[in-house]
């Protein structure tokens, strides 16, 4: 066996396609949305490597053409649970034992794959799964999730470098252990990359895993778990295990050999776990790791010397790409009076340019909304002020469920800094503005910082340097990824780790060192050459 020291190499980021009109990358994409809408795929749990039909079947639709299924897949019930943590304890074994360069290239295998011949197998997927147009779904199922499988690599690599201080008595070792027992992946709807990436980054570590992924997205979840399994990932390292979410909670949190939970999605969702562990504690063999990325109300702040066109267009990409179902996106503004009427023009303007409709037009911006209870959801919202003398509706709101699920882009006015659709996650395409007196900067600030719960993403607009030191310092905590002059989405793995504090998660920043280090428990070993055989110490003489 080699002894020699192996290094990743530090990667670039993916380029991102532009799918131009003519482009071969558009017209292989053309051709993969129409190849998969002609098949009807029946997705099974893959347990162990096993595919499993338990008969408790549910469908994924296309949101923007509800009438049409994609694919059927089945559930999970208790017995599949246990079966499938079985699989994962079974699997650890040997995955353990695997060099660590071997684990990457697996990954990087991943990569490659996902780079080249299964790129619009991807793409289409989300587009037709989850909505996204052939940009969204290119940044998100193809750009993120490679950078994720190589950027996670080269961290590994990094991490297992680090090494403790040596003496001439003592020789110091420390290793970089996965956590005892297995990983629980719950991964949310809205990016395909991250329902990869919560199950890559803690098996790439050493650990195995239960990925439990959203109703929503297993139609492109399950082409991550094949091409997985292209690339040469050993059964059961990762198993598949679609379901309803309390039921195999229920589970996994009652099972000693519970070991950790990567988590995202709703706050709700992960506060409600977080308890059930808390109640469960005695139960497990060590401390789970507890690592969960949630909601947000993300802010753009504009300052009097903004740049009306540039905020403008962060606005409008930060508040309607993908339908504003980003825990990232802009979904409330600030700004100040002096600024409002040129800011409003420009806007009203842009806005009334934006096509919402199939995401297979090109010509689209937006698609629609995942299903029918964000729907529901996010029309209760737009009703609510539509019904308030504290808020005025500017541009959109108007929702029609009869082909798809379909919300304007929407543009609310409210007086009341507080008001609901100010503070509340909406996670659609609804953006609320408070315009603020011009000297009343400071304590527009603290309200921006105070109003909600939460601190993942944020904005701050302004030509002035000394405005934006203000503007940051007063907000510290008011975001995890803050942005000068730009929108508040799009995080780049390795340029701008993700996460935030406060309800919104436990800002463990996915796509970076910090991410993968809540997946070890480090072993420290000391060897001494010659201990003491005198446990008298000298001052004692
Ligand atoms: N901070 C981030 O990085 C980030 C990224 C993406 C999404 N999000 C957040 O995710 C939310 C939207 O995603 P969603 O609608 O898929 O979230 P969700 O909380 O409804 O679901 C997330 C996952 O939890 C599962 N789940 C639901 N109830 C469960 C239970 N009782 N036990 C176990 N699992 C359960 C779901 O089936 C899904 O797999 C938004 O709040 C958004 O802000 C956050
Ligand atoms: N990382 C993504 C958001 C992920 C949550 O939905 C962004 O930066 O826009």
């Amino acid at each position: 066996m080699s002894n020699a020291r192996f290094k990743a190499r530090k990667p670039e980021n993916e380029v991102v396609l532009s799918y131009e009109k003519d482009s071969a990358e558009r017209i292989s994409l053309k051709a993969k949305l129409s190849e998969l809408k002609q098949q009807q795929l029946e997705i099974p749990l893959i347990i162990g490597g096993k595919e499993i039909y338990t008969g408790n079947i549910q469908k994924c639709v296309v949101p923007h053409n509800k009438n049409h299924v994609l694919a059927t897949y089945h559930m999970a019930g208790e017995k599949e649970v246990k079966a499938a943590i079985e699989a994962a304890l079974e699997a650890k074994k040997e995955w353990v034992k695997m060099p660590w360069h071997h684990r990457a290239s697996i990954f990087l295998k991943a990569a490659e794959l996902l780079a080249g011949p299964w790129r619009m197998t991807l793409n289409a997927a989300t587009m037709l799964g989850q909505s996204k147009t052939a940009y969204q779904a290119e940044i998100d199922s193809a750009c993120e999730l490679i950078d994720f499988l190589r950027f996670n690599v080269y961290f590994m690599s990094e991490i297992y470098n680090e090494q403790i201080i040596s003496t001439n008595e003592s020789w110091n070792r420390i290793e970089y252990r996965p956590l005892e027992g297995f990983v629980f992946a719950v991964t949310p709807f809205n990016f395909t990359a991250i329902g990869g990436n919560l199950s890559i980054a803690p098996a790439l570590m050493g650990n195995t895993v239960l990925w439990k992924p959203a109703g929503t997205s297993i139609y492109s979840n399950y082409f991550i778990m094949k091409l997985l399994q292209e690339a040469g990932l050993p059964d059961g390292v990762i198993n598949f295990v679609p379901g309803a979410g309390n039921l195999i909670g229920n589970v996994v949190f009652n099972n000693e050999c519970f070991g950790g939970i990567h988590f995202t999605g709703s706050t709700e969702v992960f506060n409600s776990m977080w308890k059930i562990i808390g109640e469960n504690i005695d139960k497990y063999k060590s401390y789970p790791r507890i690592v969960g990325e949630t909601g947000g109300k993300d802010f753009v702040f504009a300052h009097k010397d903004a740049d009306v066109n540039r905020l403008v267009t962060a606005l409008i990409r930060g508040a309607f790409e993908y339908q504003g179902q980003k825990c990232s996106a802009a979904s409330r503004a600030y700004i100040p009076e002096s600024l409002w009427p040129a800011v409003k023009y420009k806007l009203m303007g842009e806005a009334a340019t934006i096509r919402v409709g199939d995401v297979e037009d090109f010509t689209n911006f937006m698609g629609a909304v995942i299903d029918k209870n964000s729907f529901d959801r996010i029309k209760g919202y737009i009703d609510y002020a539509h019904n308030s003398h504290e808020a005025e509706i500017i541009f959109g709101g108007n929702c029609d469920d009869s082909a798809g699920y379909f919300i304007e882009p929407t543009i609310i006015v409210a007086q009341n800094p507080y008001f609901k659709t100010m503070t509340e996650e909406i996670f659609g395409p609804v953006l609320t503005i408070y315009v603020y007196a011009d000297d009343k900067l400071e304590e527009t600030l603290r309200i921006c910082n105070e109003s909600t719960p939460y601190g993942l993403t944020g904005s701050i607009f302004s030509q002035n340097r000394r405005a934006l030191v203000e503007m940051e310092n007063m907000l510290d905590y008011a975001a995890g990824n803050l942005y000068i002059n730009d929108k508040p989405t799009g995080a780049v793995v390795g340029q701008q780790p993700f996460g935030g504090g406060r309800a919104s998660g436990t800002n463990d920043k996915a796509g970076s060192k910090l991410n993968l280090l809540r997946w070890v428990s480090p072993r420290v070993i000391k060897e001494t050459f010659d201990p003491s055989d005198n446990y008298k110490y000298a001052f004692m003489e």
